[in-house]
């Protein structure tokens, strides 16, 4: 695959370990008492900072012990690949041995094939976790540089990036809002039955961009989410693709939406009718059935419950399919990732004729934004959520902002622009706009 570099030259990009020791990593996992709040352990200007954080649980991680950048459709093959060969020469010496602890990899991985952001599976040197009440500190390193204990320090507190400024990406709202009606248009002459729109906003700010700053306040707002970051991806999604844990699997499907209003009763009331709505009960369905059908040739068993519940974010309200299964064979989260990925949720139905009309219509690269991000085990169990309510840091004062919405015959192109204004907000508050 080539791509185009900055000065126009022509680059060719390929599957490369970013670093890697030819030496077996040494993995040490110790149990600590509780540290507290876990975003405040990142340290200031931290090299790689990763988090993966629901309710206070989850961890944080620093540094770097390998990493591989993979690109095109075998970008999760190959990621895999390499993981399997890093746990299998790994020495590994655990105190705890709950998910999370042990050798983990943080990865995230482009909505699409042809996307120069391809793909990253990364092993952080420092790995701080909780779970159920025990916590956790993983140290890794090659042998011949074994570290000594790690000092965990609570930084000060990060300072709130200063917005000097927004604009549109690809599409202004106007162009986007015209080319959701193409796609309606499209959806009702019969090429398609759904898909998913995005957008994109740039937002400039007068100081550095402080990762932990944006965790800390999605951890606070959105603590029903899952708050991460991976290289430079950080948002808060409520969608998780699927979490493999010993032969289980289950998936929370999210597709249709409302917005809050702010006043309880009334956004009650509307749970009421996104519950009736026929428009978001058919958009939600094509997204539970593209997951159930691709987790089912790996699942001797499962559970796809026949109508949505609703949940409520401070935003927005979804509908919600929680779906689990029972494994059949040895598939590991991150192989199960790959078939899952693109659900219909984040693509559309049917799949092919979906992916084309994004191509087409959004004039945009979404990059990591809808793609799988979350983590993957020495034993292959992990957690994978869709990289959703999200930003990339382009640079130290610039962050691009995406949000998406499901189209299907019946939606409203307006409708559709305030939704995505909706899906942006838990982004721009944490930027403080
Ligand atoms: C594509 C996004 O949301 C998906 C997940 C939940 C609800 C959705 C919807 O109602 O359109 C989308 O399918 C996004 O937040 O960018």
């Amino acid at each position: 695959m080539l791509i185009a570099g900055s000065a126009g030259v022509v680059l060719p990009v390929v599957t490369m370990p970013l670093l890697a020791s030819s030496s077996p990593l040494v993995v040490r996992t110790r149990r600590i008492a509780d540290p507290g709040d876990l975003v405040a352990l990142l340290p200031a200007g931290a090299e790689h900072p990763v988090t993966w954080l629901r309710e206070g649980d989850g961890f944080v991680g620093w540094g770097r012990a390998a990493a591989i950048h993979t690109t095109g459709t075998s970008r999760f093959a190959d990621a895999e690949a390499w993981w399997r060969d890093l746990v299998d020469s790994a020495v590994v010496r655990a105190e705890v041995s709950l998910p999370g602890s042990g050798l983990v990899a943080v990865g995230s991985f482009a909505f699409s094939a042809a996307s120069p952001a391809g793909g990253i599976l990364h092993v952080p040197s420092t790995v701080v976790g909780r779970r159920d009440g025990v916590s956790w500190v993983t140290t890794v390193s090659a042998p011949a540089h074994l570290p000594g204990e790690v000092q965990l320090r609570r930084s000060a507190p990060p300072s709130a990036p200063v917005v000097t400024g927004s604009h549109d990406g690809a599409l202004t709202g106007e162009q986007w809002t015209e080319a959701v009606a193409a796609a309606v248009s499209r959806i009702q002459r019969g090429d398609l039955d759904k898909v998913v729109m995005a957008r994109d906003i740039v937002i400039d700010t007068g100081t550095a961009i402080d990762p932990r700053h944006l965790l800390g306040r999605l951890a606070a707002a959105y603590d029903n989410t899952w708050t991460y970051s991976v290289d430079g991806l950080i948002g808060a999604t409520p969608e998780m693709l699927l979490r493999r844990e010993k032969g289980l699997v289950t998936s929370r499907i999210l597709a249709g939406t409302i917005r809050r209003t702010g006043d309880d009763e009334h956004d009650l009331a509307l749970a009421g009718s996104l519950a009736r709505s026929s428009k978001d009960l058919e958009e939600h369905e094509y997204a539970v059935r593209s997951v159930a059908d691709a987790l089912r040739p790996h699942c001797s068993s499962m559970n796809v419950p026949e109508s949505p519940f609703v949940l409520h974010l401070p935003n927005v309200m979804h509908l919600a399919t929680d779906v689990a299964g029972v494994l059949h064979e040895d598939v590991s989260s991150l192989d199960l990732a790959a078939s899952l990925h693109p659900s219909a949720a984040v693509c559309g139905t049917p799949t092919l004729s979906a992916r084309d009309v994004i191509a087409e219509l959004e004039q945009m690269d979404r990059g990591r934004y809808a793609g799988p991000v979350g983590w993957i085990d020495a034993d292959g169990d992990g957690e994978w959520g869709i990289a959703l309510r999200c930003g990339i840091i382009e640079s130290s004062s610039r962050i691009r902002l995406f949000a998406g919405c499901g189209i299907v015959a019946g939606s409203e192109p307006s409708a559709e622009l305030a939704e995505s204004e909706a899906k942006l907000l838990p982004m721009r508050h944490a930027l403080g706009e």
